[in-house]
């Protein structure tokens, strides 16, 4: 072949995977392709986009959302790998439609229509690193990424992971605010990884079924803004102070304990993509119309002073349609919102600073 064909047979190449997304994508000697599948797509469900979907996060999530029935397109986009991985778990036999979309210029096409965008796009902590630290990267990725999301889908509801989540969830409201689209009922912060291993943790001291032990985490999710309360554990139970000090530790630590553990190749990535999928089916069900789905979220608050707060929410059709109180709380619990609260309002505003700028 000279170069003029492989030039020439490369562009068709890039015009078909355009026309024939990987989900579609068959061997022309099989004489089919897309438009001669009798296949119409459409089914009844909910339309969902990982942002981030090629990471160590995203594409367990993808795997996962993949297996939702509640799903019925799914959208992986990434600036790398997004083919590979939509080939891959495209051929999974669930319901949901898989599209894959790569680079910037793509992002518009994977957003449009979508009814959940959940981000895990962004760089993930080595060891000795606070998620702060991860600030003046991911920060401009979420920029990017909701800036998106205001000109493509408005009214979706927004998932975010990428860290620092304090911070993070205050740029995106930053960014719908100045394009006109902010609905601070449709912006959540996922801390549900902290919910995660707090069931896990006081589960395990208490010798319980974490599966029916329900443990409220409230504040934000970095360090000793994660404050669990254990006064308001389900099933009731009672705590020695022994293990108030090694549960409240482990849970705030939680994310540093697999930090360390995995020396320099990541943060949680498999317990993060089980607990993204947990909130983000939370909220689709949220959207269905399902009754009584609470979940614990870092949104737009005033249950405190501060304008972002994390704290049980009920989520309905309008995404977070009930914010609940703190509840009662003792006085261990007040000393740590009291630490929390000085914390959280610093990352808040470094948020809101960098899109104000
Ligand atoms: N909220 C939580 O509880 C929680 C838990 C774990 C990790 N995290 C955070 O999630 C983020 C991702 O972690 P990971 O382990 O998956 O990291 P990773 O590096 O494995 O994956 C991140 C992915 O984001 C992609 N990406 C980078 N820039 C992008 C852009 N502009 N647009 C789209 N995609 C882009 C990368 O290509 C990569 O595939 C990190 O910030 C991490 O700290 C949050
Ligand atoms: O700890 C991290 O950096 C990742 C994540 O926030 C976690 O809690 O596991």
């Amino acid at each position: 072949m000279n170069s003029a064909t492989t030039e020439a047979s490369q562009r068709i190449a890039r015009i078909a995977a355009h026309l024939n997304p990987p989900n579609f994508q068959m061997e022309e000697s099989c004489g089919l392709n897309r438009a001669n599948c009798r296949a119409k797509g459409g089914a009844a469900g909910f339309k969902v986009a990982i942002l981030g979907a090629a990471g160590g996060i995203g594409q367990p999530l993808a795997l996962l959302m993949k297996m939702n029935p509640l799903v019925s397109v799914l959208h992986l986009y990434d600036v790398v790998n997004t083919p590979g991985v939509t080939a891959d778990i495209s051929h999974m036999d669930t319901g949901a439609v898989v599209r894959g979309f790569l680079g910037q210029q793509q992002l518009e096409d994977a957003l449009t229509g979508m009814d959940l965008v959940i981000i895990p796009a962004g760089v993930p902590r080595k060891p000795g690193m606070t998620r702060d630290d991860l600030f003046n990267i991911n920060a401009g990725i979420v920029k990017t990424l909701c800036e998106g999301i205001a000109k493509c889908c408005p009214q979706a509801i927004v998932n975010i992971i990428s860290n620092p989540v304090n911070s993070t969830v205050p740029i995106a409201a930053e960014v719908f605010k100045k394009a006109g689209t902010f609905d601070p009922n449709r912006v959540l912060g996922v801390t549900m990884l902290d919910v995660v291993r707090a069931n896990t943790f006081v589960a395990e001291v208490l010798g319980l079924d974490p599966r029916e032990t329900d443990v409220p985490v409230v504040g934000g999710h970095a360090g000793v803004t994660i404050l669990p309360l254990l006064s308001q554990v389900k099933p009731p139970c009672s705590f020695t102070q022994k293990e108030i000090d090694y549960l409240t530790d482990r849970i705030q630590n939680g994310g540093t304990e697999v930090v360390e553990a995995k020396a320099g190749s990541g943060s949680a990535t498999l317990s993060m993509a089980y607990a993204a999928v947990k909130f983000a089916d939370a909220c689709l069900r949220g959207l269905r119309g399902d009754a009584s789905v609470v979940q614990c979220a870092y949104v737009a608050s005033a249950v405190t002073e501060l304008p972002f707060f994390a704290t049980k929410v009920r989520l309905g059709r309008a995404g977070v349609e009930e914010i609940y109180p703190l509840g009662p709380l003792n006085e261990y619990e007040r000393a740590g919102l009291e630490k929390a609260k000085k914390e959280l309002a610093a990352s808040i505003q470094k948020g809101v600073s960098f899109i104000r700028k």
